[in-house]
């Protein structure tokens, strides 16, 4: 089922995710739940803090024809390159903001699957963009903690703003 979103400046954002313990279908249907939400909204990435779930998962889908899902228990990233690369990110809980955030351009990230089994994925380009923004959002970090206080601040306003318009025309 389509789970709300929350939206930035929602502190429940902040809250650091509890690594996941148990591999039951409770999981698989909460991965569902996300993997519907992410495609529906639409987006390439989301974190399960973002749907108010304070779990570490995950689910990812860059690909072209939107079927290609990767979900990622428990992650974290072991190696991260040197060299940095600045993309312009945008966010579910920010719609419609893009701003340049720089990050390390590679990373090695070790998970687990949705059965518990671990791996390690090397990512780069936008697969490393999107696994150290999910990643974030599991330390109740958001890319716009990378602005300045001035476009961060902005951005703030105009989510307040957005949030108080929506709700008078219901
Ligand atoms: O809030 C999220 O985690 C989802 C976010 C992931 C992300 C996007 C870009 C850079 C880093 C991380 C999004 O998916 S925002 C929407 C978006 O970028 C997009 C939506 C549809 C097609 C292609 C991109
Ligand atoms: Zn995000």
């Amino acid at each position: 089922s389509l789970l709300p979103i929350l939206r930035y400046p929602d502190p429940r954002l902040n809250k650091v995710a509890e690594p996941v313990t148990v591999f039951d279908e409770q999981l698989k249907t909460l991965v569902a739940d996300m993997a519907q939400t992410m495609y529906d909204a639409p987006g390439i990435g989301l974190a399960a803090p973002q749907v108010d779930v304070h779990r570490q998962v995950i689910v990812i889908d860059i690909s072209e024809d939107r079927n290609t899902l990767q979900v990622f228990i428990n992650p974290e990233i072991v190696t991260a390159s040197a060299e940095k690369a600045p993309y312009d990110e945008g966010c579910l809980s920010v719609p419609g903001i893009y701003e340049e955030v720089e990050r390390p351009a590679r990373v090695t990230v070790r998970a687990q699957d949705v059965n518990g089994k671990f791996f390690d994925i090397q990512a780069e380009g936008l697969m490393a963009v999107c696994l150290q923004h999910e990643i974030d959002h599991l330390k109740g970090f958001m890319f716009v903690d990378y602005l300045s206080q001035l476009k961060r601040n902005r951005i703030k306003t105009r989510m307040l703003k957005e949030e108080r318009e929506k709700k008078r025309e219901k």
